[in-house]
């Protein structure tokens, strides 16, 4: 069995980018939200994601972006990804894609069974999934929460595009996450932070190895 793909969320420097690939993630993302704490400018990513090894994808994570600011971004940030975590419908997906040329990851939250649904009309549309917590109330951000959720509500799901699991994930728990649902991608964020937006070396490492046990 290969080894669970691991991407890590947020990253903000070229020391944590570095931490990420040589703990052997898979993917590292970008946060364009000016809310979060992540938040990075397209002049910082520009010059982030020439950092990023051969191998390790540039996922870009955008909350409802406008084609100007796409424009933007795709035009000066050389991307693998686009990670689509607002409230795009299935025909904004699609049109991102065609437009930008590049695979789309959309973001479905959980949190009961009818919300599975949305994994299926999400399905026809996007390149990946990322199946989420739903924010808890009153937080800022539609993710990034650090908010365990039922992840029986993944288990064993055989949906029939590439999904990668997220939501309160940690080096402690994500061992026992990949084994309840049998998810081959994994997404981290606040689980590797010392403190909101500053992601920790080791932290990283742990999670990698966790994940990969
Ligand atoms: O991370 C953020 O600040 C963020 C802001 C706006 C939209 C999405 C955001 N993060 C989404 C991610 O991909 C996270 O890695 C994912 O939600 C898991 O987060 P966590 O529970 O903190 O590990």
């Amino acid at each position: 069995m290969p080894d669970v793909r691991v991407k890590i969320c947020g990253l903000r420097d070229s020391a944590g980018i570095q931490a990420a690939a040589d703990a052997g993630a898979a993917y590292v993302g970008f946060v364009f939200f000016p809310k979060s704490p992540r938040n990075v400018s397209i002049a910082d990513a520009a010059m982030l994601a020439v950092q990023v090894p051969i191998g390790v994808a540039k996922v870009a994570l955008v909350v409802d972006a406008n084609d100007a600011f796409l424009d933007q971004l795709t035009a000066n940030v050389p991307l693998d990804m686009i990670q689509l975590h607002g409230a795009e419908t299935p025909e904004r997906v699609s049109e991102v894609r065609a437009k930008y040329g590049l695979p789309v990851m959309k973001a479905i939250s959980l949190s009961s069974p009818e919300d599975a649904h949305q994994i299926d009309v999400y399905s026809q549309v996007a390149d990946q999934l990322l199946v989420d917590a739903k924010p808890p109330a009153g937080s800022d951000l539609p993710g990034g929460n650090g908010h365990e959720w039922d992840w029986t509500l993944a288990r064993r799901k055989y949906w029939t595009r590439p999904w990668m699991l997220a939501g309160g994930l940690t080096p402690e728990n994500v061992a026992r996450a990949v084994d309840l649902t049998g998810a081959r991608q994994v997404d981290v964020s606040s689980g590797v932070e010392s403190a909101k937006g500053i992601k920790d070396h080791e932290l990283i490492h742990k999670f990698v190895k966790a994940a990969q046990a």
